[in-house]
Protein backbone atom coordinates (compact mmCIF):
# COMPACT_ATOMS: atom_id res chain seq x y z
CA UNK A 1 0.00 0.00 0.00
CA UNK A 2 1.00 3.14 -0.30
CA UNK A 3 2.90 5.62 2.59
CA UNK A 4 0.42 8.00 3.67
CA UNK A 5 1.28 11.03 5.66
CA UNK A 6 0.74 9.68 8.80
CA UNK A 7 3.38 7.07 7.79
CA UNK A 8 5.68 9.32 6.13
CA UNK A 9 7.17 12.51 7.69
CA UNK A 10 10.18 14.53 5.83
CA UNK A 11 12.74 16.37 8.22
CA UNK A 12 14.98 17.40 5.71
CA UNK A 13 15.44 17.30 2.22
CA UNK A 14 17.97 14.38 1.88
CA UNK A 15 15.36 12.36 3.48
CA UNK A 16 12.95 13.31 0.62
CA UNK A 17 15.68 11.89 -1.64
CA UNK A 18 16.22 8.94 0.02
CA UNK A 19 12.72 8.21 -0.11
CA UNK A 20 11.91 9.22 -3.77
CA UNK A 21 15.42 7.96 -5.40
CA UNK A 22 17.12 5.83 -3.07
CA UNK A 23 14.00 3.70 -1.45
CA UNK A 24 12.45 3.71 -5.15
CA UNK A 25 8.95 5.77 -4.13
CA UNK A 26 9.90 8.11 -7.03
CA UNK A 27 7.75 10.43 -7.02
CA UNK A 28 4.36 8.97 -7.35
CA UNK A 29 4.95 7.62 -3.72
CA UNK A 30 5.79 11.17 -2.59
CA UNK A 31 2.44 12.45 -4.04
CA UNK A 32 0.92 9.65 -3.11
CA UNK A 33 1.46 10.98 0.60
CA UNK A 34 -0.64 13.80 0.31
CA UNK A 35 2.31 16.10 0.37
CA UNK A 36 1.46 19.94 0.71
CA UNK A 37 4.15 21.77 -0.75
CA UNK A 38 7.34 21.28 -2.99
CA UNK A 39 9.97 19.85 -1.63
CA UNK A 40 13.20 22.49 -2.61
CA UNK A 41 14.97 20.14 -4.42
CA UNK A 42 11.96 20.44 -7.12
CA UNK A 43 11.76 24.06 -7.37
CA UNK A 44 13.76 25.21 -11.08
CA UNK A 45 14.94 28.58 -11.63
CA UNK A 46 12.57 30.88 -12.22
CA UNK A 47 13.75 30.71 -15.76
CA UNK A 48 13.09 26.76 -16.74
CA UNK A 49 9.44 27.31 -15.11
CA UNK A 50 6.88 27.31 -18.21
CA UNK A 51 5.53 30.57 -17.15
CA UNK A 52 2.17 31.42 -18.55
CA UNK A 53 3.20 34.61 -20.67
CA UNK A 54 5.04 32.59 -23.22
CA UNK A 55 2.66 30.06 -23.68
CA UNK A 56 -0.85 30.30 -25.78
CA UNK A 57 -0.19 33.87 -26.49
CA UNK A 58 0.14 32.67 -29.66
CA UNK A 59 -2.10 30.56 -32.50
CA UNK A 60 0.82 28.33 -33.84
CA UNK A 61 0.31 24.81 -33.81
CA UNK A 62 2.15 22.12 -34.87
CA UNK A 63 0.85 20.39 -38.04
CA UNK A 64 -1.16 17.26 -37.77
CA UNK A 65 -1.03 14.37 -40.69
CA UNK A 66 -3.44 12.31 -41.83
CA UNK A 67 -1.79 9.08 -43.35
CA UNK A 68 -4.51 7.35 -44.32
CA UNK A 69 -3.30 7.09 -47.85
CA UNK A 70 0.46 6.47 -47.33
CA UNK A 71 1.31 6.26 -50.41
CA UNK A 72 0.20 10.13 -51.79
CA UNK A 73 3.06 12.55 -52.28
CA UNK A 74 1.31 14.88 -50.12
CA UNK A 75 1.68 12.99 -47.26
CA UNK A 76 5.27 12.30 -47.64
CA UNK A 77 5.94 16.00 -48.52
CA UNK A 78 3.84 16.82 -45.36
CA UNK A 79 6.11 15.02 -43.26
CA UNK A 80 9.56 16.41 -44.37
CA UNK A 81 8.25 19.56 -44.81
CA UNK A 82 6.97 19.47 -40.79
CA UNK A 83 10.45 17.92 -39.98
CA UNK A 84 12.33 20.80 -41.84
CA UNK A 85 10.15 24.14 -40.25
CA UNK A 86 9.12 22.16 -36.77
CA UNK A 87 10.96 18.66 -35.93
CA UNK A 88 7.53 17.90 -34.65
CA UNK A 89 4.07 16.32 -36.25
CA UNK A 90 1.49 14.54 -34.99
CA UNK A 91 0.05 12.11 -37.17
CA UNK A 92 -3.45 10.30 -37.43
CA UNK A 93 -5.27 7.30 -39.05
CA UNK A 94 -1.60 6.20 -38.96
CA UNK A 95 -2.39 2.07 -39.22
CA UNK A 96 -1.48 1.22 -35.65
CA UNK A 97 -4.66 -0.94 -34.12
CA UNK A 98 -6.24 1.88 -31.13
CA UNK A 99 -6.59 -1.13 -29.20
CA UNK A 100 -2.73 -1.69 -29.03
CA UNK A 101 -2.71 2.09 -27.63
CA UNK A 102 -4.92 1.56 -25.29
CA UNK A 103 -3.40 -1.63 -24.23
CA UNK A 104 -0.10 0.11 -23.56
CA UNK A 105 -1.32 3.19 -21.32
CA UNK A 106 -3.30 0.75 -19.39
CA UNK A 107 0.15 -1.57 -18.79
CA UNK A 108 1.70 1.73 -18.02
CA UNK A 109 -0.50 2.56 -15.55
CA UNK A 110 -0.83 -1.09 -14.03
CA UNK A 111 2.91 -1.22 -13.60
CA UNK A 112 3.45 2.08 -12.01
CA UNK A 113 0.41 1.12 -9.52
CA UNK A 114 2.47 -2.03 -8.30
CA UNK A 115 3.69 -1.69 -4.85
CA UNK A 116 7.39 -0.01 -4.37
CA UNK A 117 9.11 -3.50 -3.56
CA UNK A 118 7.86 -4.92 -7.15
CA UNK A 119 8.98 -1.52 -8.71
CA UNK A 120 12.11 -1.60 -7.18
CA UNK A 121 13.16 -4.49 -8.54
CA UNK A 122 14.01 -2.94 -11.74
CA UNK A 123 16.10 0.34 -10.24
CA UNK A 124 19.57 1.16 -11.93
CA UNK A 125 20.93 -0.75 -8.12
CA UNK A 126 18.41 -4.16 -8.37
CA UNK A 127 17.70 -4.52 -12.09
CA UNK A 128 18.84 -7.88 -13.49
CA UNK A 129 19.45 -6.49 -16.80
CA UNK A 130 20.73 -2.82 -17.57
CA UNK A 131 18.33 -2.82 -20.43
CA UNK A 132 15.70 -2.29 -17.53
CA UNK A 133 15.62 0.79 -15.89
CA UNK A 134 12.65 2.04 -13.30
CA UNK A 135 13.91 5.80 -12.38
CA UNK A 136 12.65 9.22 -11.59
CA UNK A 137 13.50 12.53 -12.63
CA UNK A 138 15.97 12.75 -15.80
CA UNK A 139 19.80 11.90 -14.22
CA UNK A 140 19.20 12.44 -10.51
CA UNK A 141 22.62 12.47 -9.40
CA UNK A 142 23.64 15.65 -12.28
CA UNK A 143 21.09 17.56 -11.49
CA UNK A 144 20.62 20.78 -9.22
CA UNK A 145 17.06 20.90 -9.50
CA UNK A 146 14.84 17.38 -9.76
CA UNK A 147 12.01 16.90 -12.39
CA UNK A 148 8.56 15.45 -11.57
CA UNK A 149 8.75 12.66 -13.03
CA UNK A 150 8.89 8.63 -12.86
CA UNK A 151 10.14 6.43 -15.51
CA UNK A 152 10.78 2.95 -16.57
CA UNK A 153 12.90 2.26 -19.67
CA UNK A 154 13.01 -0.29 -21.54
CA UNK A 155 15.68 -1.05 -24.24
CA UNK A 156 15.00 -3.54 -26.75
CA UNK A 157 17.54 -6.49 -27.89
CA UNK A 158 15.47 -9.32 -28.33
CA UNK A 159 11.98 -11.07 -27.79
CA UNK A 160 13.48 -13.56 -25.69
CA UNK A 161 15.43 -11.17 -23.82
CA UNK A 162 12.26 -9.15 -22.75
CA UNK A 163 10.75 -11.73 -22.10
CA UNK A 164 13.45 -13.13 -19.19
CA UNK A 165 14.11 -9.53 -17.99
CA UNK A 166 10.75 -6.74 -18.72
CA UNK A 167 8.56 -6.61 -16.42
CA UNK A 168 5.29 -8.85 -16.25
CA UNK A 169 2.83 -5.53 -15.63
CA UNK A 170 3.56 -4.49 -19.23
CA UNK A 171 6.05 -6.49 -20.81
CA UNK A 172 3.60 -7.89 -23.63
CA UNK A 173 1.58 -4.92 -24.31
CA UNK A 174 5.34 -2.80 -24.86
CA UNK A 175 6.08 -5.17 -27.43
CA UNK A 176 2.91 -5.26 -29.24
CA UNK A 177 2.83 -1.43 -29.20
CA UNK A 178 6.86 -1.37 -30.75
CA UNK A 179 6.40 -4.13 -33.01
CA UNK A 180 2.86 -2.86 -34.30
CA UNK A 181 4.52 0.64 -34.75
CA UNK A 182 7.32 -0.52 -37.50
CA UNK A 183 5.32 -0.71 -40.75
CA UNK A 184 4.64 3.25 -39.65
CA UNK A 185 8.36 3.95 -38.13
CA UNK A 186 9.56 2.84 -41.52
CA UNK A 187 6.90 4.63 -43.67
CA UNK A 188 8.31 7.98 -42.38
CA UNK A 189 11.96 7.42 -42.47
CA UNK A 190 11.42 6.20 -46.03
CA UNK A 191 9.67 9.40 -46.55
CA UNK A 192 12.65 11.75 -44.99
CA UNK A 193 15.31 9.67 -46.45
CA UNK A 194 14.26 10.01 -49.92
CA UNK A 195 13.79 13.65 -49.36
CA UNK A 196 17.64 13.59 -48.54
CA UNK A 197 18.44 11.28 -51.43
CA UNK A 198 18.59 7.89 -49.95
CA UNK A 199 16.90 5.89 -52.18
CA UNK A 200 16.01 2.93 -50.27
CA UNK A 201 16.08 1.81 -46.54
CA UNK A 202 18.85 -0.89 -47.29
CA UNK A 203 20.30 -2.73 -44.40
CA UNK A 204 23.24 -0.16 -44.00
CA UNK A 205 20.60 2.46 -43.53
CA UNK A 206 18.26 1.09 -41.75
CA UNK A 207 20.90 0.07 -38.83
CA UNK A 208 21.53 3.92 -39.01
CA UNK A 209 18.28 4.98 -38.81
CA UNK A 210 16.13 2.61 -36.99
CA UNK A 211 18.73 0.33 -35.55
CA UNK A 212 18.00 -0.08 -32.06
CA UNK A 213 14.73 0.83 -30.09
CA UNK A 214 13.96 2.12 -26.36
CA UNK A 215 10.46 2.42 -24.81
CA UNK A 216 9.84 4.67 -22.19
CA UNK A 217 7.21 4.61 -19.88
CA UNK A 218 6.39 8.12 -17.93
CA UNK A 219 4.75 8.88 -15.14
CA UNK A 220 3.93 12.72 -14.04
CA UNK A 221 2.02 12.32 -10.53
CA UNK A 222 -0.14 15.42 -9.14
CA UNK A 223 2.38 18.16 -8.30
CA UNK A 224 1.38 19.86 -5.07
CA UNK A 225 3.10 23.13 -6.48
CA UNK A 226 3.16 22.72 -10.68
CA UNK A 227 4.14 26.09 -11.28
CA UNK A 228 7.36 26.13 -9.70
CA UNK A 229 8.95 22.62 -11.59
CA UNK A 230 8.96 21.26 -14.70
CA UNK A 231 7.62 17.05 -15.70
CA UNK A 232 10.53 17.39 -17.97
CA UNK A 233 12.92 20.23 -18.39
CA UNK A 234 14.09 21.51 -21.82
CA UNK A 235 15.80 19.15 -24.13
CA UNK A 236 16.55 17.33 -27.23
CA UNK A 237 15.82 13.77 -28.04
CA UNK A 238 18.56 11.80 -28.82
CA UNK A 239 16.90 9.23 -30.88
CA UNK A 240 16.82 9.51 -34.44
CA UNK A 241 12.76 9.81 -34.58
CA UNK A 242 10.65 9.63 -31.57
CA UNK A 243 6.96 8.09 -31.44
CA UNK A 244 5.50 9.59 -28.44
CA UNK A 245 1.87 8.54 -27.43
CA UNK A 246 0.46 10.71 -24.62
CA UNK A 247 -2.97 10.60 -22.78
CA UNK A 248 -5.45 13.28 -22.99
CA UNK A 249 -4.13 15.46 -19.70
CA UNK A 250 -1.52 17.28 -22.21
CA UNK A 251 1.57 19.45 -20.79
CA UNK A 252 3.94 19.20 -23.71
CA UNK A 253 5.23 22.34 -25.12
CA UNK A 254 7.49 22.64 -28.02
CA UNK A 255 9.81 25.59 -28.93
CA UNK A 256 8.58 27.17 -32.47
CA UNK A 257 11.83 27.37 -34.32
CA UNK A 258 9.78 30.56 -36.09
CA UNK A 259 8.88 32.22 -33.39
CA UNK A 260 10.57 30.94 -29.97
CA UNK A 261 7.19 30.34 -28.26
CA UNK A 262 6.48 27.40 -26.20
CA UNK A 263 3.34 26.05 -28.28
CA UNK A 264 1.38 23.79 -26.64
CA UNK A 265 0.78 20.14 -28.15
CA UNK A 266 -2.68 19.44 -27.55
CA UNK A 267 -4.01 15.78 -27.07
CA UNK A 268 -5.88 13.99 -30.29
CA UNK A 269 -7.23 11.02 -29.30
CA UNK A 270 -5.89 7.79 -31.45
CA UNK A 271 -2.68 10.11 -32.44
CA UNK A 272 1.40 9.95 -32.14
CA UNK A 273 3.40 12.99 -31.82
CA UNK A 274 6.64 12.35 -34.05
CA UNK A 275 9.87 14.28 -33.36
CA UNK A 276 13.30 14.75 -34.99
CA UNK A 277 16.25 13.43 -32.47
CA UNK A 278 19.74 14.58 -32.60
CA UNK A 279 20.97 11.69 -34.77
CA UNK A 280 18.31 12.74 -37.75
CA UNK A 281 19.34 16.58 -37.14
CA UNK A 282 23.02 15.00 -37.63
CA UNK A 283 22.58 12.54 -40.73
CA UNK A 284 20.73 15.04 -42.59
CA UNK A 285 23.23 17.66 -41.66
CA UNK A 286 21.15 20.08 -39.62
CA UNK A 287 18.26 19.62 -42.65
CA UNK A 288 15.74 18.11 -40.17
CA UNK A 289 15.49 20.01 -36.66
CA UNK A 290 15.59 18.43 -33.02
CA UNK A 291 13.90 20.57 -31.52
CA UNK A 292 13.51 21.49 -27.59
CA UNK A 293 10.41 20.59 -25.57
CA UNK A 294 9.45 19.92 -22.23
CA UNK A 295 6.14 18.82 -20.20
CA UNK A 296 4.47 20.97 -17.38
CA UNK A 297 3.96 19.17 -14.24
CA UNK A 298 0.07 19.25 -13.42
CA UNK A 299 -1.57 20.31 -10.28
CA UNK A 300 -5.35 18.21 -10.69
CA UNK A 301 -4.50 14.88 -12.89
CA UNK A 302 -1.83 12.07 -13.19
CA UNK A 303 -0.33 12.14 -16.84
CA UNK A 304 1.34 9.41 -18.54
CA UNK A 305 3.20 8.95 -22.10
CA UNK A 306 4.42 6.20 -23.97
CA UNK A 307 7.64 7.49 -25.98
CA UNK A 308 9.35 4.92 -28.43
CA UNK A 309 12.75 6.32 -29.13
CA UNK A 310 14.01 5.45 -32.69
CA UNK A 311 17.81 5.44 -33.03
CA UNK A 312 20.84 4.44 -34.27
CA UNK A 313 22.49 1.45 -33.39
CA UNK A 314 24.83 1.84 -29.99
CA UNK A 315 28.13 1.60 -32.14
CA UNK A 316 26.51 3.34 -35.50
CA UNK A 317 28.80 5.99 -36.74
CA UNK A 318 26.58 8.70 -37.51
CA UNK A 319 27.71 12.05 -39.58
CA UNK A 320 25.93 13.78 -42.01
CA UNK A 321 24.95 11.65 -44.81
CA UNK A 322 27.37 10.59 -47.69
CA UNK A 323 24.36 12.04 -50.30
CA UNK A 324 23.00 14.76 -48.56
CA UNK A 325 26.94 16.21 -48.75
CA UNK A 326 27.56 15.20 -52.16
CA UNK A 327 26.44 18.23 -53.67
CA UNK A 328 29.16 20.10 -51.94
CA UNK A 329 27.55 21.15 -49.21
CA UNK A 330 29.78 22.13 -45.50
CA UNK A 331 29.31 19.44 -43.37
CA UNK A 332 28.29 21.08 -40.10
CA UNK A 333 28.86 17.92 -37.82
CA UNK A 334 31.66 15.53 -37.43
CA UNK A 335 31.43 11.80 -36.83
CA UNK A 336 30.54 10.34 -33.66
CA UNK A 337 30.03 6.50 -32.49
CA UNK A 338 26.40 6.88 -31.05
CA UNK A 339 26.51 5.23 -28.16
CA UNK A 340 29.71 7.80 -26.87
CA UNK A 341 26.77 10.43 -28.51
CA UNK A 342 23.91 9.18 -25.89
CA UNK A 343 26.05 8.54 -22.59
CA UNK A 344 27.45 12.32 -23.00
CA UNK A 345 23.66 12.91 -22.75
CA UNK A 346 22.64 11.05 -20.10
CA UNK A 347 25.70 11.81 -17.78
CA UNK A 348 24.24 15.49 -17.81
CA UNK A 349 21.16 17.37 -16.40
CA UNK A 350 18.81 18.69 -19.21
CA UNK A 351 19.94 21.67 -20.79
CA UNK A 352 18.39 21.94 -24.06
CA UNK A 353 19.79 22.12 -27.32
CA UNK A 354 23.38 21.82 -25.89
CA UNK A 355 23.47 17.75 -26.46
CA UNK A 356 24.22 18.18 -30.21
CA UNK A 357 27.39 20.63 -29.37
CA UNK A 358 28.86 17.73 -28.82
CA UNK A 359 28.83 16.42 -32.85
CA UNK A 360 29.39 20.01 -34.06
CA UNK A 361 32.27 20.76 -36.17
C1 LIG B 1 14.81 9.33 -18.61
O1 LIG B 1 14.24 10.54 -19.01
C2 LIG B 1 14.38 10.96 -20.29
C3 LIG B 1 14.89 10.20 -21.32
C4 LIG B 1 14.99 10.74 -22.60
C5 LIG B 1 15.54 9.93 -23.64
C6 LIG B 1 15.63 10.36 -24.89
C7 LIG B 1 16.16 9.50 -25.93
O2 LIG B 1 16.28 9.93 -27.05
S1 LIG B 1 16.50 7.88 -25.46
C8 LIG B 1 17.27 7.12 -26.81
C9 LIG B 1 18.67 6.86 -26.42
N1 LIG B 1 19.27 5.92 -27.29
C10 LIG B 1 19.50 4.67 -26.90
O3 LIG B 1 19.25 4.27 -25.80
C11 LIG B 1 20.08 3.73 -27.91
C12 LIG B 1 21.53 3.53 -27.77
N2 LIG B 1 21.88 3.01 -26.45
C13 LIG B 1 23.15 2.97 -26.05
O4 LIG B 1 24.04 3.35 -26.78
C14 LIG B 1 23.43 2.42 -24.68
O5 LIG B 1 22.37 1.65 -24.23
C15 LIG B 1 23.70 3.54 -23.62
C16 LIG B 1 22.47 4.40 -23.42
C17 LIG B 1 24.88 4.41 -24.09
C18 LIG B 1 24.06 2.91 -22.29
O6 LIG B 1 25.13 2.05 -22.49
P1 LIG B 1 26.07 1.50 -21.32
O7 LIG B 1 27.13 2.49 -21.00
O8 LIG B 1 26.48 0.13 -21.71
O9 LIG B 1 25.03 1.33 -20.15
P2 LIG B 1 24.87 1.94 -18.72
O10 LIG B 1 26.16 1.75 -17.94
O11 LIG B 1 23.64 1.29 -18.24
O12 LIG B 1 24.58 3.51 -18.85
C19 LIG B 1 25.55 4.52 -18.73
C20 LIG B 1 24.90 5.75 -18.14
O13 LIG B 1 23.85 6.21 -19.00
C21 LIG B 1 22.73 6.63 -18.23
N3 LIG B 1 21.57 5.82 -18.59
C22 LIG B 1 21.60 4.63 -19.18
N4 LIG B 1 20.36 4.25 -19.49
C23 LIG B 1 19.53 5.22 -19.06
C24 LIG B 1 18.13 5.41 -19.10
N5 LIG B 1 17.33 4.52 -19.66
N6 LIG B 1 17.60 6.53 -18.58
C25 LIG B 1 18.38 7.45 -18.01
N7 LIG B 1 19.75 7.35 -17.96
C26 LIG B 1 20.29 6.23 -18.47
C27 LIG B 1 23.10 6.57 -16.82
O14 LIG B 1 23.66 7.80 -16.42
C28 LIG B 1 24.19 5.53 -16.82
O15 LIG B 1 25.07 5.67 -15.79
P3 LIG B 1 24.71 5.07 -14.33
O16 LIG B 1 25.92 5.32 -13.53
O17 LIG B 1 23.51 5.81 -13.83
O18 LIG B 1 24.40 3.62 -14.51
C29 LIG B 1 14.55 12.06 -22.80
C30 LIG B 1 14.04 12.81 -21.76
C31 LIG B 1 13.96 12.27 -20.51
O19 LIG B 1 13.50 13.01 -19.44
O1 LIG C 1 5.76 13.19 -21.87
C1 LIG C 1 5.88 13.81 -22.90
O2 LIG C 1 4.94 14.34 -23.48
C2 LIG C 1 7.26 14.00 -23.51
C3 LIG C 1 8.34 13.20 -22.84
C4 LIG C 1 9.67 13.41 -23.47
O3 LIG C 1 9.95 14.43 -24.03
C5 LIG C 1 10.67 12.31 -23.42
O4 LIG C 1 10.44 11.30 -22.73
O5 LIG C 1 11.72 12.45 -24.09
FE1 LIG D 1 11.73 14.16 -25.27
Amino acid sequence: MAPTLSTVQFADPAEVTEFVVNKGNGVKGLSETGIKALPDQYIQPFEERLINKFVNETDEAIPVIDMSNPEEDKVAEAVCDAAERWGFFQVINHGVPLEVLDNVKAATHRFFNLPVEEKSRFTRENSLSTNVRFGTSFSPRAEKALEWKDYLSLFFVSETEAEQYWPDACKNEALEYMNKSKTMVRKLLEYLGKNLNVKELDKTKESLFMGSIRINLNYYPICPNPDLTVGVGRHSDVSSLTILLQDQIGGLHVRSLSSGNWVHVPPVPGSFVINIGDAMQILSNGRYKSVEHRVLANGSNNRISVPIFVNPKPESVIGPLPEVVANGEEPVYRDVVYSDYVRYFFKKAHDGKKTIDFAKI
